[in-house]
């Protein structure tokens, strides 16, 4: 299965001997790599099938055909993608097996402008020879305030009183909150966003845990993280904050059993992925 390097190591490292020899570097001074058109000798055409910053588009338009196409049915995408030499999606387009193939060989990657590369099909791509590349640091920061954003609004009903007030209401005794401070948040997956909310967490006084089988102990120690079991770490916390892949391993990893596990009045932030969570069994133990 193909290994997603990331977008900025194919834009300033040279390809090995074993890459596409469609693929060089056109640009030395800042090492940029594109792909050449296999139609020869012109620029390379670039489908941009979701909307990104035009610094982004103004920057690619200089070495590339670009073409900016939103909201694309399969079919639509399916038909375009033959003329395209790469693809830049966000996690709103599947890249399926039909897209690979509907390309004809001509595809040689699929930029994935964020983190997230479960909306491509990595075998498929492997299978056709063509890079996956993802920009791994992009939203770090973004995605860690926006979980801590959701984990304080949580803590005190911002949401709930927000609508109770805009319906006219005045139910402050409803809404009281819970402290954050002195609470155990335990935080699943402790790479790049999960560190980050970690170290936020850590500065509103919680005591925070992590389990990742893959998590580098001396992060931890440096953030002032426990690393725990997994099943320590839903049977402990207070708060569960979610900084997952989606992958087979992970899918409804939260499920009827683990909920079985939590205390009673867990509270769980998503900012990873939809699938992590059996929606269903979380229903039924809310
Ligand atoms: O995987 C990611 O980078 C985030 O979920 C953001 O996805 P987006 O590019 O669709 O906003």
């Amino acid at each position: 299965m193909a290994t997603p390097l990331s977008l900025s190591s194919l834009f300033t490292s040279r390809l090995n001997t074993t890459t596409p020899s469609s693929v060089f570097p056109i640009q030395r001074r800042r090492r940029i790599i594109l792909v050449t058109s296999s139609a020869g000798g012109g620029k390379p055409t670039i489908l941009v099938a979701e909307k990104l910053g035009q610094a982004g588009i103004d920057l690619l338009k200089k070495y590339a055909n670009v073409d900016c196409s939103y909201d694309l049915s399969l079919e639509e995408l399916c038909t375009k993608i033959s003329l395209c030499d790469a693809l830049i999606v966000r996690s709103g387009t599947k890249v399926g097996r039909d897209v690979f193939e509907s390309s004809r060989g001509r595809l040689k990657v699929v930029g994935r402008a964020g983190v997230g590369i479960d909306n491509v099909d990595l075998a498929a791509a492997t299978e056709y020879g063509c890079l996956v590349v993802n920009a791994p640091t992009a939203n770090t920061v973004a995605a860690a305030e926006h979980g801590i954003a959701l984990l304080t609004s949580m803590a005190r009903n911002v949401a709930q009183a927000d609508a109770s007030i805009k319906a006219g209401k005045w139910m402050r005794n409803k809404y009281v909150g819970v402290s954050l401070v002195g609470k155990t948040l335990a935080v699943l997956g402790f790479g790049k966003v999960g560190s980050e909310v970690a170290r936020r967490a850590r500065g509103l006084g919680m005591h925070v845990i992590t389990h990742d089988p893959y998590a580098p102990a001396d992060r931890a120690r440096a953030i002032g993280v426990e690393l725990v079991s997994f099943e320590v770490a839903i049977s402990t916390a207070d708060f569960i904050s979610l900084h997952l892949p989606l992958t087979a391993a992970t899918s409804k990893m939260l499920n009827d059993e683990t909920f079985a596990r939590m205390k009673k009045g867990v509270r769980i932030v998503n900012v990873a992925r939809g699938g992590v969570i059996d929606e269903e069994a979380l229903v039924e133990s809310a």
